[in-house]
């Protein structure tokens, strides 16, 4: 039997086959325009200035045909096999990433295209806490606000205990070959990797990021990350 001896490589993976439906924005919300820019290319430019990572593969909708008028010039691994849920469209990326050379033991960096403020230092945080590490891991940002349970009438039903809570970001890093049956075993019920990774009994690593890693979803999210993008200059992004 031949072994790989080959040290694992890193790929990123970026689900982007959503529609964006609670963003208002009538068209999914990757192509918006931000400080000049359609979101998923500020979200290509920071992953692609990790060395580290390989290959960035974007995961799109088979019925997408805006991407190629909205990143010009683009030359990374793209794939239409999005699936109906955010998990599905994961799976789908990682059965692309396998037919394009990546086994098992290689490290799987899956980020959302509506985190479009990732900074590559970030990634390079959560690459140094994974990399030796045997499950793997996610960038998370511990909860600073009180913690309500709220009904469907929009009332108060307890105030949670936030000292052990974090709210759970992507990047999220984890091998091809543990990412993917975590996933194939949960489904479309895996609102991310982590949440799959656990349900098989694993701990994944929480490394803190910064809460401007924030996903862009309802429609004054659009503002804020422009503010912030023209904060850190538009120009390098
Ligand atoms: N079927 C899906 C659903 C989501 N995503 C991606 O997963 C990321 C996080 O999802 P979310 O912010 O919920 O995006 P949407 O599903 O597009 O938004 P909404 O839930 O408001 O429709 C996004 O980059 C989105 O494009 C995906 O690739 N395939
Ligand atoms: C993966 C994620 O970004 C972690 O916070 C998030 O769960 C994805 O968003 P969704 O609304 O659950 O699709």
């Amino acid at each position: 039997m031949s072994q790989d001896l080959r040290s694992p490589r890193c790929f990123a993976l970026v689900p982007a086959a959503g529609i964006g439906e609670r963003s208002g924005a009538g068209m999914p919300k990757q192509y918006v325009e931000i400080a000049g820019k359609p979101m998923l290319a500020h979200t290509l430019t920071a992953l692609a200035a990790v060395p580290r990572v390989e290959q960035t593969l974007v995961v799109l909708s088979p019925a997408d045909d805006r991407f190629e008028a909205a990143l010009p010039g683009h030359t990374g691994w793209v794939a239409r096999v999005g699936g109906a849920s955010r998990a599905e469209s994961v799976l789908g990326g990682l059965a692309e990433l396998r037919r394009r050379g990546a086994t098992d033991d290689d490290w799987v960096l899956v980020h959302d295209a509506a985190r479009c403020l990732l900074r590559p230092e970030w990634v390079d945080a959560l690459i140094d806490a994974c990399e030796h590490d045997a499950v793997g891991g996610l960038l998370a940002q511990p909860i600073a606000d009180t913690l309500k349970a709220g009904d469907a009438d929009g009332r108060v039903t307890a105030t949670v205990d936030r000292r052990d809570k974090w709210a759970a970001q992507t990047p999220q890093m984890f091998r091809l070959g543990l990412v993917e049956k975590a996933l194939a075993a949960m489904g479309a019920a895996a609102t991310d990797e982590a949440s799959a990774v656990e349900a098989l009994g694993l701990a994944p690593r929480l490394v803190r990021a910064s809460m401007a890693n924030f996903k862009v979803t309802w429609p004054e999210d659009f503002e804020l990350a422009e503010r912030w993008l023209y904060q850190v200059g538009p120009s390098s992004r």
